[in-house]
């Protein structure tokens, strides 16, 4: 079939008519639309437009290259060279984003461009990032599950991230060029199948391992979008120095490691003698200024908080709302992995709160643009020595109080004073939520069992599996409810709580599922011996 190009004169028509068809790649075309796809190029009303009838046997020319050798990369091109040659480095102009009070129950009109540096409303509530979903809507569901399938697996910069893989629905105005990805995201979703089958009797199981990561947390799904929209301000705030956050360890790990494949100073603020060692090298390693400080996390984030209304540092915590616009693309790719199925049950640890209503705002968005029909039931999951959000639950949401967090292994969510309580309660609220607890003895065995069916997961995971345990036990969870549990980061980074375990060195804790090393001589009769002991062989 011949291709139909028409040059017409914008006539100023809708703008969700002049789809920004830079922004799509022949191929995520053709996918999208398997006859026919209608589009309309370099509008933005004004701009000549071209009107065109394409098919997959019948590219059109100015959007595909012309020969198989057209599309390859130069070998004198980077990956953003080749994104500029191809026009995908301009953000389509038809989808927009703008902040606005979180507050949902009674809607406001106060709003702020995302390119102003705010952290809270006028009155005090924290922001939200608000899209234009007329526009989005314009679009169906078919439209956007083609996009994002055709994105997947690929190193076009930005799309092979994750998170930019969902790009429209993140950050879509801001400029493809000041990007700042390690290609993060599309992280695995394991089938938990002996833990599962084992410990539950379970048999549709799920760990989303969003710690199998660039820097070994979730939290480089909402950095990377948080560091982009910064390296974008320092082009136009000449003062602006740096970006900072208060930390249990993984939230300065990814500012850290953002900021320096940006060149942007990073300053982070740690509670000294509270972290992992693996946490505490890696903005160490990055370059990032880092403040060791004889208080814990809460008081770590009113100084940074003080700290960022003195002086021109951009506060990286999760009280800014760009960063969940990141996370919230964990919900989004686990409906994809379903195929657009939405799961039963999804399990998340809670700390700061943000990532709870990150998913919960992840899986609202795919059932408002009609890719999903419900949202799941979420638990959010605390360490028993941090439970302000279980305190309040079991309270009936009654007058919130923060708690002084006590010592967890579960060391990154020992935070008393949440900054986005609210968020949390409204996710919970609106998905028919849960929370539980976890003993630290109850976190240590649940990581350690899951290991021992070849995970290998930190102990804020081993809280939403104790969590999960006790919702199976209970039998509010059933035996074939599709469940996802959240690891939010990766075993690694927690070796000295997992050495303490398996060496039975944690007082008053039995450590039912230790797998101490043996010592053992070496000589052949020593280790058949060991062997002997450990193996039911006749040796
Ligand atoms: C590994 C890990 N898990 C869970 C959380 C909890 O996330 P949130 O603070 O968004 O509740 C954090 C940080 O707080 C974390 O670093
Ligand atoms: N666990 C976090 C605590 C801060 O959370 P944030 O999401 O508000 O930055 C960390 O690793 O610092």
């Amino acid at each position: 079939m011949a291709g139909v190009a028409h040059g017409n004169a914008c006539k100023g028509g809708s703008l969700s008519e002049c789809l920004h068809v830079k922004s799509l790649r022949w191929k995520e075309c053709t996918l999208s639309s398997p006859a026919h796809l209608r589009f309309s190029r370099k509008c933005g009303h004004g701009v000549s437009r071209v009107q065109a009838t394409i098919s997959r046997t019948d590219p059109n020319p100015d959007v595909v290259p012309s020969s198989p050798d057209a599309g390859k990369r130069k070998h004198t091109d980077s990956i953003k060279d080749e994104a500029r040659r191809h026009g995908l480095l301009e953000p389509p102009t038809t989808f927009s984003a703008k902040y606005v009070p979180f507050s949902p129950y009674t809607p406001t009109d106060e709003c702020y461009s995302l390119d102003e540096i705010v952290y809270r409303s006028r009155d005090g509530k924290l922001l939200d990032v608000q899209h234009d979903m007329e526009a989005l809507k314009k679009y169906d569901s078919k439209y956007w599950k083609s996009l994002f399938d055709s994105r997947v697996g690929k190193t076009t910069w930005p799309f092979g991230s994750g998170v930019w893989s969902k790009k429209e629905w993140v950050l879509p105005e801001l400029d493809n060029d000041d990007i700042v990805s390690a290609f993060e995201g599309n992280s695995n979703l394991f089938w938990a199948e002996r833990f599962g089958k084992e410990m539950l009797k379970m048999n549709d199981l799920w760990v989303k391992h969003c710690g199998i990561s660039h820097t070994g947390s979730f939290k480089d799904l909402g950095m990377t979008v948080l560091v982009s929209q910064v390296n974008k301000l320092m082009k136009t705030n000449k003062n602006l120095i740096g970006v900072g956050c208060a930390s249990t360890g993984d939230t300065s790990a990814a500012l850290s490691a953002y900021c320096a494949a940006a060149g942007i100073p990073a300053i982070v603020f740690l509670p000294a003698n509270k972290i992992s060692i693996a946490q505490l090298v890696q903005p160490i390693a990055n370059g990032a200024i880092v403040l060791s400080l004889d208080t814990d996390f809460d008081g770590c984030m009113r100084l940074i908080r003080d700290v960022t209304e003195q002086v021109p540092i951009y506060l990286a915590n999760s009280l800014n709302s760009l960063r969940l616009e990141g996370q919230k693309t964990a919900a989004i790719e686990i409906c994809q992995q379903f195929d657009w199925e939405v799961p039963d049950w999804v399990i998340v640890p809670g700390g700061n709160l943000g990532n709870i209503y990150a998913f919960y705002k992840g899986f609202v968005m795919c059932k408002e643009l009609g890719l999903t029909d419900r949202i799941p039931r979420l638990v959010c999951a605390q360490a028993a020595n941090a439970n302000p959000l279980y305190l309040h639950y079991k309270a009936g949401w009654k007058n919130f109080e923060p708690v002084k967090a006590s010592p967890t292994f579960a060391s990154a969510i020992q935070i008393g004073d949440p900054v986005s309580i609210d968020r949390a309660v409204y996710a919970l609220k609106n998905s028919d939520g849960i929370v539980e607890e976890a003993t630290e003895e109850e976190l240590m065995n649940a990581a350690a069992v899951a290991d021992l069916t070849g995970m290998f997961t930190c102990p804020h995971t081993g809280v939403a599996l104790s969590a999960l345990m006790k919702l199976r036990e209970k039998n509010v969870i059933g035996p074939t409810d599709r469940t996802v549990v959240v690891s939010t980061a990766h075993g690694l980074k927690f070796t000295q709580s997992k050495i303490a375990y398996h060496s039975k060195e944690i007082t008053g804790m039995q450590a039912k599922y230790a797998n101490p090393p043996l010592e053992v001589k070496a000589d052949l009769g020593s280790v058949m011996d060991a062997l002997r002991s450990k193996l039911s062989l006749a040796l």
